[in-house]
């Protein structure tokens, strides 16, 4: 069985009395250490996909098993990175990073290891010389730097970003991407993003998931992206392999499933 299971999802909201199938039968299995990156229309339910496994929201059909254990609820063996950070404004960075810590591990670490872990993570995504600065006073690439590290402190099975680099400018964005691509290959995580970004998900994915349109979206293609790694984006610029992916991802995306907007 698959790390993390999904399988024949389904969810629909009812609103004013008419309900709403966002997503149907949508069904993914992913490998222990595998990047999987998805990719949709906005609207198409990918956040509410990833919701889903984070237990933030409860499917109508189907179900998932993470570890072959159910998931029903949120949980710290899955941690989530959204778009724009959710730190809390009021803490140092090296507090935010160990609130998630002393949460995860009191009891297991003592408090000179949970200590040295904050600082192992803040580490990790070269946060350290700013560990006693509050959110107001580091730059958004920061800010999402510091919520990976905290979602990487909690160790979880699996990560779960939701566009994590969105919100940045080009070069901040690109910088992030390749310190993610490190700490993959360092620590072997299994990672779940959503991303509207063609470019990012061939470089950092080993498959893309692609979506159909809502209502009622579902996967449409997996792709597997089989490019070596270490992976370099100025390498894959012209690389076959890679300009062939793309091609692939924005075939389905531009032409066999145009936004509504688009098709009309
Ligand atoms: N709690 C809810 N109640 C009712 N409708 C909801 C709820 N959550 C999501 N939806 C609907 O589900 C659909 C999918 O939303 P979702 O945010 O998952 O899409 P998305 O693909 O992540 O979009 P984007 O790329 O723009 O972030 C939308 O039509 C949204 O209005």
């Amino acid at each position: 069985m698959a790390y993390l299971d999904i399988s024949k999802v389904g969810i629909s909201f009812a609103r004013a009395g008419i309900r709403t199938e966002v997503l149907r039968e949508v069904d993914l299995q992913v490998e222990r250490g595998e990047y999987v990156s998805i990719i949709g229309h906005s609207g198409c339910g990918k956040s509410t996909l990833l919701n889903i496994v984070a237990g933030l929201l409860r499917a109508t059909a189907g179900g998932i098993l993470l570890d072959g254990k159910e998931v029903n609820a949120p949980g710290p063996d899955r941690a989530v990175v959204f778009q724009n950070h959710s730190l809390l404004p009021w803490l140092t960075v090296r507090e935010n990073v160990g609130l998630a810590v002393d949460k995860v591990f009191r009891g297991r670490k003592s408090r000179a290891e949970r200590r040295d872990w904050i600082e192992e993570n803040l580490r990790l995504v070269n946060m350290m010389h700013a560990a006693e600065k509050r959110p107001a006073e580091i730059s958004g690439g920061m800010k999402q730097r510091v919520g990976i590290a905290r979602a990487l402190a909690m160790e979880p099975k699996v990560l779960l970003l939701d566009e994590p680099f969105g919100a940045l400018d080009a070069l901040t964005r690109a910088h992030l991407q390749d310190q993610v691509m490190e700490i993959h290959a360092r620590l072997g995580n299994t990672i779940l993003m959503i991303t509207h970004d063609v470019d990012e998900a061939v470089l950092l994915s080993d498959r893309i998931v692609m979506m159909t349109n809502g209502p009622s979206a579902t996967i449409g293609h997996i792709l597997p992206i089989p490019l070596p790694r270490p992976r370099n984006r100025l390498e894959l610029v012209e690389d076959a392999a890679s300009v062939h992916a793309r091609a692939a991802v924005l075939e389905f995306l531009y032409a066999r499933h145009a936004a509504p907007a688009l098709a009309a």
